[in-house]
């Protein structure tokens, strides 16, 4: 990207399909080796913050989600059954452009997340039924004991290119409803450009939510 390359003037309407765009052109440069990842933020125990990186897998920039996957009972997937408020943050270094992003958690319906882990690895769709994942272990042997069980389980070979392993049902995706999102960035002695977008959403079905207008704030830096 061309340096001085800012938000445009006026903000558009709706930051999405910029969002959209930022994170095509991140995936298309392939800026780093995982252009998709996001570090998640989510709310535990007495209101504690914890945080770890995961994949954003798809931009719904239409409805106004991201989809994640993971472990329901990871700490990550205790946390969001809990509460289902969570941030994300993408930083692209070689862009000088950071997303933040805050909203409301749903499950993924059943058949999205069927769909995704099929189209995994045969070695990964083994890994997660062999791993709980978050919980103790006690040695790497352990795990390895746990990963050939599971794959003999499933009539996996070690070297295996591909096997027929369905879903857990402890894991699946997350779609994260966008209700704020802030687009940064960089810029020369730190007077960087940022705007916020806002909106209310209200949950209108099992895995949707309904979305007032958006409402965006440039920010000082
Ligand atoms: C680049 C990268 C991508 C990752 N992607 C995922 C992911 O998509 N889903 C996931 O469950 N864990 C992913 N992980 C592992 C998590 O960071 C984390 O270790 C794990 O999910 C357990 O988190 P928790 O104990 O907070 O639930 C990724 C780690 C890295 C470094
Ligand atoms: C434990 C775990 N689960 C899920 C993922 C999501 O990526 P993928 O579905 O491509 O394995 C990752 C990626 O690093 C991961 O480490």
């Amino acid at each position: 990207m061309a340096q001085n390359d800012f938000l445009p003037e006026p903000l558009p309407a709706s930051p999405l399909p910029l969002f959209a765009q930022w994170f095509s052109d991140a995936r298309a440069r392939a800026t780093q080796p995982n252009p998709d990842a996001m570090v998640l933020a989510t709310v535990g125990p007495n209101l504690a913050p914890s945080a770890r990186v995961v994949l954003c897998k798809r931009v719904e920039d239409q409805a106004g989600y991201i989809v994640f996957f993971t472990n329901y009972q990871s700490r990550k997937g205790r946390e969001l059954t809990e509460h289902s408020r969570a941030a994300a943050v993408m930083h692209w270094d070689v862009l000088q452009r950071q997303v933040r992003i805050e909203g409301t958690v749903v499950r993924s319906p059943a058949e999205e997340s069927d769909a995704y882990f099929a189209s995994r690895a045969v070695l990964s769709r083994v890994g997660a039924w062999a791993s709980d994942q978050s919980q103790p272990l006690g040695s790497r042997a352990e795990l390895a004991t746990k990963v050939e069980a599971a794959a003999r389980r499933f009539g996996v070979a070690p070297n295996a290119q591909d096997g027929q392993v369905p879903r857990p049902p402890h894991w699946g995706g997350f779609r994260l409803w966008i209700e704020s999102i802030e687009l940064w960035v960089e810029a020369p002695g730190r007077v960087h450009d940022r705007a916020v977008w806002n909106r209310s959403i209200s949950r209108s079905g099992e895995y949707t939510f309904s979305a007032g207008d958006w409402k965006s704030t440039r920010l000082n830096p």
